[in-house]
């Protein structure tokens, strides 16, 4: 058995050889040699698009008028800075169905053939197997799931994606994805981006917020023909900017972007740390429609003006509230606040993540206008996707109760090229020498942290996603947003200090629809985590075992800030409910009743006039 596992770590290595000599970068360049200028592409091929009255309207269906230019087609050279002025929100979601996509082809012109077809560039089997299980995905686990809404006039949500007016090109895009119906974050979140409202999204991990953002950005860009960006040799406008919190996270929303705005005509560029800037400017320069970024690349090219955000129409932050976290706010705000954006009301903002706190709400409440606030809930119980267990471990044994639930999992067949072990420590130090200790045991591990280089992060997640290393030890650069399939084990070797990390971490494992397992090393060191944790499991309907009660009982708060038991079956839940004015509460869906959810924490509840909630 552990010469089978060796050979693949021979295997690995060979592989990743390669493939680093063919992609040192880990950037995926695009072929495409003749970039079409976006002033350019505003004119229709009349060969391909008959002219079509309905699209010689510009579409003011976002809710935000100006940008100057659609109807003129003004240029504002010369650094002149566009009307940037905003129709008032009616809420009634701007009218923007029904406006005759279905009679075009898609966005607008377009140099097709150039462009490389993400869903055939599948060197990598794992995204064509991940591909292809979308459609097995257990959409009735997602019956049940409770949605809060909150915000004034929030459009209804809907039911299929033929109800949403996308675009052909959009929709075909959706369709290669396997993507048969939207998952209940993007049932709710799409209508109400594509009526051009602000939103806050708090959804579970793996439920597909990275389409229910990126939909509306691609179709907005699509839709808006005539928009003339400033003239700049060495300046990129883009219209849209996705932040991520780490490289790699920035790199699979690239990729998931350029699938879905596949034959488009919107370009998408992305740009992060680690990696030669000079490529990244080069790319740039050839035109930028949709700009995914961490924020310390992206403060960079602005200083050096390489980028301006004065054309910014679409601003999403991915995981949210870790952007607004400590470590990341100074640098938000100054790319938000400090440079060139237009301001909320103008752009259009929208925050996603599995976790909200009520703090970081507050925070992000700077960016928004009138924004709608979305919290999606967990699954039910008898269908929770994600088993989590919790076993009492002394520092000292951690290593041996590892390699025997590794064991455990080779021969109860988890183990395997599709089935992948993801291990979390807290230190970088720890991750690399736990590494090792597995490597010389026979198990092939590799490793991520903030000490690797870029090339070998990515090096290591691709022999980790390949399944040729099939454990992957990580500290928390890992925890968020990687969407990696087949990962069927997630073990917090060392439990995190905040249970929002908890949750994230673990959801790295049954993600869209599937199962998965979580195992977490607990002993004195974590007993503020006890609390939370128990919490946590009791609401997912886990079996908490009676010594984690015991330690629960004993500490009564902790758990970094115990957010979790504010947002009791949801990830977070509106602040501005707090202070009770005017808000809308529309309960849809699911949980019977809604008795029993007891919002610990101290939320009172005390809701304003016309705010109902079945949550109450
Ligand atoms: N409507 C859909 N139908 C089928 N699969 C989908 C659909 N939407 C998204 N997916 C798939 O679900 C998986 C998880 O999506 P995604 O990575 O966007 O989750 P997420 O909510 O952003 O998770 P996290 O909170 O961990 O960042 C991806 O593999 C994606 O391709």
């Amino acid at each position: 058995m552990t010469t089978s596992w060796a050979d693949s770590v021979a295997d690995s290595a060979s592989e990743n050889a390669a493939t680093a000599a063919s992609d040192s970068n880990g950037l995926k360049r695009p072929t495409r040699s003749s970039y079409v200028p976006p002033h350019l592409r505003n004119r229709q091929s009349p060969s391909t698009d008959p002219p079509d009255s309905l699209h010689s309207v510009p579409s003011s269906a976002n809710g935000r008028v100006g940008f100057g230019g659609p109807t003129t087609g003004l240029c504002w050279a010369g650094g002149s800075r566009p009307d940037l002025g905003r129709a008032a929100h009616n809420g009634s979601g701007g009218g923007r169905r029904g406006s005759g996509w279905s009679s075009r082809n898609g966005g607008w012109d377009r140099r097709r053939e150039h462009e490389v077809n993400p869903f055939v560039d599948d060197d990598n089997a794992e995204r064509a197997i991940s591909e292809q299980e979308n459609t097995g995905i257990n959409f009735e686990a997602y019956d049940d799931i409770p949605v809060e809404t909150s915000g004034d006039n929030v459009p209804p949500p809907v039911n299929t994606f033929a109800e949403i007016d996308l675009g052909d090109s959009l929709n075909q895009n959706i369709r290669r994805c396997k993507y048969v119906k939207p998952t209940p974050v993007q049932r709710y979140s799409i209508p109400i981006s594509l009526a051009g409202r602000d939103l806050m999204a708090c959804a579970q991990t793996g439920s597909g917020k990275t389409a229910a953002f990126c939909f509306p950005i691609i179709s907005g860009i699509m839709r808006e023909q005539y928009v003339q960006r400033p003239r700049a040799a060495r300046t990129a406008y883009p219209l849209a900017l996705i932040l991520s919190p780490t490289r790699e996270l920035s790199c699979q929303i690239h990729d998931e972007v350029k699938k879905f705005s596949y034959q488009t005509g919107v370009k998408v560029v992305v740009t992060y740390g680690g990696a030669p800037i000079n490529q990244q400017w080069r790319e740039l320069e050839r035109g930028v429609d949709i700009l995914v970024a961490t924020p310390g690349r992206l403060v960079d090219l602005l200083e050096r003006a390489r980028v301006s955000l004065q054309m910014i129409r679409y601003l999403a932050l991915d995981e949210a509230d870790r952007m607004l976290d400590m470590g990341f706010e100074p640098q938000i705000r100054k790319i938000v606040e400090q440079m060139d954006m237009p301001p909320p009301g103008v752009r259009q903002t929208m925050l996603f993540s599995a976790t909200f706190p009520k703090e970081i709400q507050r925070l992000a409440s700077d960016f928004l206008s009138n924004y709608i606030f979305l919290a999606v809930g967990r699954v039910g119980s008898s269908t929770d996707l994600i088993v989590q267990r919790v076993e009492f471990v002394h520092e000292s044994d951690k290593r041996s109760h590892l390699m025997d639930l590794i064991h455990a999992q080779k021969e109860s067949g988890m183990q395997g090229k599709q089935s992948l072990t993801l291990v979390f420590v807290e230190t970088k130090k720890r991750a690399d020498s736990l590494e090792h200790w597995l490597y010389v045991n026979g198990f092939p591990a590799t490793t991520i942290h903030g000490d690797r280089t870029q090339q070998e992060r990515e090096k290591a997640l691709r022999s980790f996603k390949s399944g040729k290393t099939p454990i992957l030890v990580a500290t928390d650069v890992a925890a968020r947003g990687l969407d990696i399939p087949h990962v069927a084990h997630v073990v917090n070797f060392d439990l995190p200090n905040d249970i929002d990390d908890y949750v994230h971490r673990i959801g790295r494992t049954g993600r869209a629809g599937k199962t998965g397992l979580a195992t977490a090393f607990f002993n004195e060191v974590n007993s503020s985590m006890a609390r939370p944790l128990a919490d946590l499991m009791q609401e997912a309907n886990q079996e908490v075992p009676a010594w984690l009660l015991r330690y629960a009982s004993r500490t009564s708060h902790g758990g970094g800030r115990n957010r979790r038991s504010w947002g009791g079956r949801f990830g977070g839940r509106d602040f501005r409910r707090e202070n009770s004015f005017n808000r809308a509460m529309d309960y849809h869906g699911g949980a019977k009743g809604g008795g029993g959810y007891g919002f610990s924490g101290g939320y009172g509840g005390r809701y304003g006039q016309g705010v109902t909630s079945a949550w109450d």
